[in-house]
């Protein structure tokens, strides 16, 4: 499973982080795409590279298939799983913008530089069934796009395109979004206050310390129980100032939903584990990451790089 979210500093600077939960992982690397590499976009949905953009992902076809990544102007996003209810478009249609699924990413990153650049530009967007190659069928997913002010989630299912206000800045996997939020309805109760003593009868009961009131808060690794639980530890959150605080919030807030090897199987009996988790920070165009076997962070910025370039750069 995956799970998203998105926060800003206090300078209003976007921080949109992942966690990449899966049987097995794909040989991802951080790729670097730079302005002036030459596209190859099946309906032509990216002329050219507007954004420098750097993400994780991997390369086919000499194209970047981007399972998160995030772009020079601010502007991030990330894929994750959703099957069951993605449902894309069989071919292109005519007058629309042909978006194939693989390249929904690097459309977002490379082509806009805000939120609402892209929601207006989703109005004319058909996202296309078509594989990169036979090796790789699309894969299902949505996808939650954010910049410094703001979040919106991507659905597109057998009745078209859907674009969320994703109000609470988190993204799981199944259901859909709207489920999602109508459900953390049934957690209005969970608060990090400390409630002191309770009356009860005859006894005066007092907490055994902090944490008596996230009580109810679910603690498995389910989507809809990593949904709350990430949108609570991401809204409690204090707002942060400086790039150390903000990048110890992406990973310690995402390892409140990291799924450790053995509590968890899939249908195939293989346990998934939290292969990577992947951090965009706008405010130093970085990307930085961890996997489940080396938890040291590590990161690649932008500008130690030539971002204006013309080859992939994968680092
Ligand atoms: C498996 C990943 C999603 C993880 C996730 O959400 N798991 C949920 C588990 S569950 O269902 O809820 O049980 C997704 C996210 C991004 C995907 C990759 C990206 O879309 C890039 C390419 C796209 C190609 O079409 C397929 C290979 C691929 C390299 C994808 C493989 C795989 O589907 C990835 C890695």
């Amino acid at each position: 499973m995956c799970t998203g979210i998105r926060f800003s500093d206090n300078s209003g600077n976007l921080y949109l982080a992942r966690n990449l939960d899966w049987t097995f992982g794909y040989g991802e690397r951080v790729v670097l795409t730079p302005t002036g590499y030459a596209t190859r976009s099946p309906f032509g949905a990216v002329p050219e590279i507007r954004h420098a953009v750097i993400g994780m992902g991997i390369v086919e076809e000499d194209t970047p298939l981007y399972f998160d990544c995030g772009n020079d102007a601010g502007l991030a996003v990330a894929g994750l799983n959703f099957p069951g209810y993605a449902d894309y478009a069989t071919e292109a249609v005519e007058g629309a913008v042909n978006v194939a699924a693989f390249e929904f990413p690097l459309w977002v990153a490379s082509q806009f530089a805000s939120v609402d650049e892209v929601e207006a530009a989703l109005g004319s967007v058909v996202i296309v069934d078509r594989p990169i190659n036979e090796k790789y069928p699309s894969s299902l997913l949505h996808w939650i796009i954010g910049d410094a002010k703001r979040a919106i989630v991507v659905e597109y299912t057998s009745d078209g395109m859907h674009v969320f206000d994703d109000d609470v800045d988190v993204l799981a996997n199944q259901p859909g979004f709207s489920w999602h939020h109508e459900n953390l309805r049934n957690y209005l109760n969970a608060s990090p206050d400390y409630p002191g003593k309770v009356v009860l009868a005859g006894a005066d009961l007092v907490p055994f310390g902090s944490g008596s009131l996230m009580r109810g808060i679910p603690g498995d690794y389910y989507s809809p129980s990593r949904f709350v639980r990430a949108a609570y530890v991401n809204a409690h959150y204090p707002q942060k100032s400086t790039e150390e605080e903000n990048v110890s919030r992406a990973f310690h807030t995402l390892q409140q939903v990291a799924m450790v090897e053995g509590s968890a199987a899939m249908d195939s009996g293989q346990f998934e584990k939290t292969v990577y988790t992947g951090l965009f920070s706008a405010r130093t165009k970085s990307y930085y990451w961890n996997t489940y076997e080396d938890p040291a962070i590590q990161s690649v910025s932008m500008a130690d790089h030539a971002a204006d370039g013309t080859e992939l750069l994968v680092l």
